[in-house]
């Protein structure tokens, strides 16, 4: 798809009690009655900042200070394709006003799913939300309680979501590291998922990641909804499965190349973009990633990056 990309640029602009503020498209426009960050196209020659400047004035009634970036959002709708711009506003004065008769909401951040919003709207609200990285665990050698002291010290570094993944362990050793991996998850408010069979998982208390392989095999959910549900991704028919059977988020990769498959390149953030644009899911960046990549990965659509080496023992 070749046609024109349209620049838009939206922002998240919050009240003291942390509230974000979301803007009901009115019934003259495309997509009517569909929540959305306040924000517009950006006007040739304008950076975004001064495109978000104005168009918060034009539709809020309010003076910003634009703040840091959150994620910019590659999507392609039915009938254009738009790259979706979302700042942070560090600070703003004035009363906040629909001046285009629109109406508006404060939303608490972990109400935010409760709006219905465009698709490129998805991404930005995980990255509000949920962790911008996603550790997969390395296989435990012979020796389980040091894994278990390395798992701790992740999760004490702050990483809060984890695939755990265990490839050739047999089955009752894997459930055992599955139960305490479980509990020290639950300790520090981090979300766990199995690698493995679901069932395993469920009894556990965990979500479920599938491996690309597994998510294929599904024709359906295999989990009720509010138990987390990943998967690996490859190309473009794996991510149309995965938004099919309903994921929650999914990685995609590998980006760059990986220490396991030396001599492979990835596939490189413009094709990760370009897969980006076809689905409306949260997605980590997976192959070769490290932590000091999650502003370019937030930059090519990322929900951030998942890895195995660079969150289990960082030099
Ligand atoms: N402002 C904004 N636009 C979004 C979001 N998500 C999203 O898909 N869009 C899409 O991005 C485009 C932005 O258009 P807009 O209608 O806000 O543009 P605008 O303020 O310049 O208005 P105008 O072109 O009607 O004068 C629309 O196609 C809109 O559906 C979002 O969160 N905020
Ligand atoms: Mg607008």
């Amino acid at each position: 798809m070749s046609e024109r990309v349209i620049e838009v640029v939206a922002g998240v602009i919050t009240d003291k009690r942390g509230r974000v503020l979301l803007s009901r498209r009115t019934p003259n426009r495309d997509m009517p009655g569909l929540w959305e960050f306040p924000g517009g196209k950006r006007e040739h020659g304008e950076t975004s900042e001064a495109a978000l400047a104005r168009e918060l004035d034009e539709e809020l009634g309010i003076r910003v200070t634009v703040g840091a970036p959150l994620i910019v959002v590659p999507q392609r709708y039915p009938a254009k394709r738009l790259r979706l711009d979302v700042r942070h506003v560090a600070h703003w004065e004035g009363v906040a006003r629909g001046r285009e008769g629109q109406a508006l909401a404060w939303v608490a951040p972990d109400k935010l799913g409760r709006y219905s919003m465009p698709p490129a709207d998805l991404p930005v609200v995980a990255a509000l939300q949920t962790p911008d990285r996603y550790l997969v665990t390395p296989p435990p050698g012979d020796d389980d309680a040091a894994w278990l002291q390395s798992f701790d010290a992740a999760l004490r570094r702050g990483v809060r979501r984890v695939q755990l993944r265990l490839p050739g362990i047999p089955g009752d050793r894997q459930e055992a590291l599955l139960r305490e991996a479980q509990i020290r998850c639950r300790l520090h408010g981090a979300q766990l998922l199995f690698n493995g069979p679901v069932d395993v998982a469920l009894a556990a208390g965990a979500g479920v990641h599938l491996a690309s392989a597994a998510l294929q095999a599904c024709t359906m959910r295999p989990v009720p909804a509010g138990i987390p549900l990943a998967a690996s991704c490859h190309h473009a028919g794996d991510l149309a499965h995965a938004v099919a059977i309903d994921c929650d988020f999914v990685v995609l990769g590998p980006v760059a190349e990986t220490a396991s498959h030396p001599g492979e390149p990835g596939i490189g953030w413009s094709e990760f973009a370009r897969l980006r644009e076809t689905c409306a899911l949260p997605i980590y960046a997976i192959g070769g990633m490290a932590p000091a990549d999650i502003p370019e990965a937030r930059r090519h659509g990322a929900q951030g990056i998942a890895a195995i080496r660079s969150l289990w023992s960082p030099d």
